[in-house]
């Protein structure tokens, strides 16, 4: 399918009012779409249903589902797609809001050091005006971020996001559970590593800890990653990477209720923190900070070749696949503004000041491919 038809396709789907993903997960240059052939609205309870999930940060609300028997495919690769790219509009930090950050970050800071949480990850939003179609942000945002999944979803009853996550929540293919700490930030600088505080350290090692223990009781050994220095876009930060089996009788909605929300996008314990961020963020996140991507679908893989025994090497396998990335570095597009959402991860060593400028540079990564 040429580039072109791809995107009318798209286009279409959108003039007509009808339920599309188009996304591309990271360091691949495969984008596919999904187009749902009505406008119902589908949910899941049980994350049981073969799909795209698009679910909220607060899992009592539902998470909606593109099933994928009702949905149209297309698949197409590219490096680069096409789209006009005058200059770039570099929009000035943005001050609005500031005190109330501010004093959000505070109050969080407070809490920890009265010893009623660990951590909390506080966040607010933008809102910038939008004047394109989102399928040209959407190339942009492809152009540029290729560590990120990339994302445009559409629901006529739901809204529309995009986002370039640089973080997967984790992925199962079969029975192997892979999933990812990341915390700390700093701002990306061309001329070398950055040096990380003890402060950034602690508080991906307290993410790392946690997700180690919040699988334990559904697999085996659990495998941990050196951490290491990852870039997204004009950002560092600190990752390493969990691998475990699974074990046969585990249901998926279990894994996702054990590590949704993680403490990089909520905090820690998780049920203080949540209660904290609903009672004192003052919006609601909606689909920030949730997650996205295709839900049990089925791949088949091929038994070892090296085997002796030829002929059951004939067979393959087929299982099952999940990958969720949480929903960051998003925003929401309605009625010509973009609502970009932005938080930071707040411990007792933070600076209110410091978090505030924190989720400036994040606002940029959004920011910056906006026309
Ligand atoms: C909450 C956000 O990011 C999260 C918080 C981070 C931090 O506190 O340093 C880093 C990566 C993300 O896990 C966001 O980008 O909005």
């Amino acid at each position: 399918m040429s580039e072109d038809i791809f995107f009318q396709n798209i286009e279409e789907q959108y003039t007509n009012k009808l339920p599309f993903v188009v996304y591309s997960r990271p360091i691949n240059s495969v984008i596919k779409c999904w187009l749902q052939v009505d406008d119902t609205l589908y949910n899941t309870n049980n994350f049981s249903e073969s799909g795209f999930v698009f679910s909220p940060f607060d899992l009592n609300r539902p998470a909606i589902v593109l099933p994928q028997s009702e949905c149209k495919h297309h698949i197409f690769e590219v490096e680069t797609l096409q789209v006009e790219d005058d200059e770039e509009t570099r929009l000035p930090a943005n001050s609005e809001g500031k005190e109330t950050h501010i004093k959000l970050v505070e109050k969080g800071i407070e809490a920890i050091k009265s010893n009623k949480l660990e951590k909390v990850v506080l966040s607010r939003f933008e809102e910038r005006p939008v004047t394109e179609n989102p399928i040209s942000i959407f190339k942009r945002l492809f152009n540029t971020y290729k560590n990120a999944m990339v994302y445009c979803w559409y629901h006529p009853k739901a809204g529309l996001w995009l986002g370039a996550t640089p973080e997967l929540l984790f992925k199962i293919e079969g029975q192997q559970l892979t999933t990812i700490s990341l915390a700390g930030t700093k701002a990306y600088n061309p001329n070398g590593q950055p040096n990380w505080t003890e402060k950034e350290l602690k508080e991906q090692q307290i993410v790392t800890d946690y997700l180690a223990q919040q699988i334990s009781d559904y697999t085996d050994t659990t495998n941990i990653s050196e951490v290491e220095t990852i870039r997204a876009g004009n950002l560092w930060h600190l990752k390493s990477r969990l691998i475990s089996r699974v074990s046969k009788k585990t249901e998926l909605k279990s894994i996702i209720e054990a590590l949704h929300p993680t403490p990089a996008v909520c905090g820690f314990p998780k049920e203080d923190s949540k209660q904290f961020i609903l009672d004192h963020e003052n919006y609601n996140r909606e689909f920030y900070t949730g997650f996205l991507g295709e839900l049990n679908l089925q791949f088949s893989k091929t038994r070892n070749p090296n085997r002796r025994n030829v002929e059951n090497n004939a067979y393959s396998i087929v299982k099952k696949q999940s990958n969720f990335y949480v929903n960051l570095r998003c925003m929401q597009v309605k009625d010509n503004l973009a609502k970009i959402y932005i938080g930071g991860g707040i411990t007792k060593g933070s600076v209110a000041e410091t978090e505030w400028e924190e989720t400036q540079n994040k606002a940029k990564t959004i920011g910056r491919i906006l026309r």
